[in-house]
């Protein structure tokens, strides 16, 4: 296999450190033609539709993208935001506010967002980190629980990439932050804020998405690791176990995945006399489709149909500072022992103590 051309190798060269933030990734508009590339891609990965491939690609080719396109580009329309998907608006805006957070303490990391579906893809940001001249990338995505589904599929899109280079950059991958008190703490202190703006409703619901229950069965550890961001959250909140309930969304085809289900256990707590209800949605860090559009809008409804009357949907994390200081704090723990601090790195001074010589012989 011919490997990427490299420019020469220059001896001396200061290592330089880049961080990429992977999020799932969203269509580059709302339209027929956009959803189906996307969901193509997606729906696409063996990571995320674990049955035989012939049957499977028959199935996705032959019906799904003959019908979803147009049903879930009418959804991603009543989403979408001047600037774009929110998916997109809201992972590019951490990306920089990261980068900014990082740059206040010190660090001289580049910061870049990517996508694992759609665009920017994660080899088109990694072959502009490497002609930058990035050394050593910290691969951080946008999930805390690790799912085969999610963080493997970016490992796999990452690992793919590097098949095709000869002087890879040093990779480092956080696969999880499920149990990061930064990360409990910004949830904690997102959902008070909203009970001191919006009021505390009678019961929380913390929703996350779904994937197959044979998942958990074949070693998974999404939804373990799922239930103890909930119990670490409802502790932080002082919420007894009858106060809260944690609930899958999105379940996509027929067959089984994890429950209870978001919508149906919304619908029965309406049933038994639950008149008002907060939802949180705590694996996922920017509000996106699944979030505002399945939730705030959708299971509000079905709430609301079958008696409920207050539903109170809690913003993601988005660009909140206690979140943005949360990935800061996470990434200098990953980041340790790749110097990124001038002081810290004897080649960083030397390279650049060689620049200002050149510069100053220039002027
Ligand atoms: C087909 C199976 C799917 C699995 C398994 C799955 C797992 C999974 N997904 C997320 C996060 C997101 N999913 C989003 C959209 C979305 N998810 C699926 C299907 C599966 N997800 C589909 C088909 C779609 C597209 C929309 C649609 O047509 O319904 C999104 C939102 C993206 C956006 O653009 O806003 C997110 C985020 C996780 C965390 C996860 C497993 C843990
Ligand atoms: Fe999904
Ligand atoms: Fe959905």
């Amino acid at each position: 296999m011919p490997f990427q051309t490299e420019p020469a190798f220059k001896h001396g060269q200061a290592p330089r450190t880049a961080i990429v933030l992977c999020n799932l990734g969203t269509p580059d508009e709302p339209t027929a033609p956009a959803l189906r590339r996307y969901l193509a891609e997606f729906l696409g990965d063996p990571r995320v539709v674990e049955i035989p491939r012939a049957l499977w690609m028959l199935i996705l080719h032959g019906i799904i993208l003959r019908v979803r396109p147009k049903k879930s580009a009418a959804k991603y329309a009543s989403i979408w935001t001047p600037e774009g998907s929110p998916l997109k608006v809201w992972t590019e805006k951490q990306a920089t506010l990261l980068r900014g957070y990082l740059g206040e303490r010190g660090h001289q990391v580049t910061v870049r967002y990517a996508m694992r579906y759609g665009n920017p893809s994660i080899p088109s940001v990694l072959d502009e980190l490497k002609a930058q001249g990035v050394t050593r990338v910290l691969v951080l995505s946008a999930y805390p629980q690790y799912s085969g589904t999610t963080t493997a599929s970016v490992i796999d899109a990452v690992s793919t990439w590097s098949q095709k280079i000869r002087h890879i950059p040093e990779l480092r991958f956080v696969n999880r932050y499920h149990d990061d008190l930064g990360y409990i703490d910004a949830l904690h202190r997102k959902v008070r804020a909203h009970w001191m703006h919006h009021g505390q409703g009678d019961h929380l619901v913390m929703s996350f998405h779904g994937v197959p229950e044979r998942t958990l069965h074949l070693g998974d550890p999404y939804h373990c690791e799922c239930l103890k961001t909930a119990r670490m959250l409802a502790e932080k909140l002082g919420l007894a176990k009858d106060d809260y309930t944690v609930t899958f969304q999105s379940r996509f085809g027929k067959a089984k995945w994890l429950e209870p289900y978001t919508e149906p256990t919304l619908v029965a707590l309406a049933q038994k006399g639950l008149k008002s209800v907060d939802v949180v949605c705590p694996g996922f860090t920017s509000d996106c489709l699944e979030t505002l559009e399945e939730i705030r809008m959708e299971a509000q409804e079905a709430f609301k149909h079958a008696g409920g009357q207050r539903f109170e949907y809690i913003d993601c994390l988005n660009d909140s500072p206690d979140w943005i200081r949360a990935l800061a704090d996470l990434s200098e723990k990953h980041l340790q022992g790749w110097p990124t601090k001038q002081a810290d790195d004897p080649m960083q001074l030397v390279a650049s103590r060689e620049r200002a010589l050149a510069r100053g012989a220039k002027d």
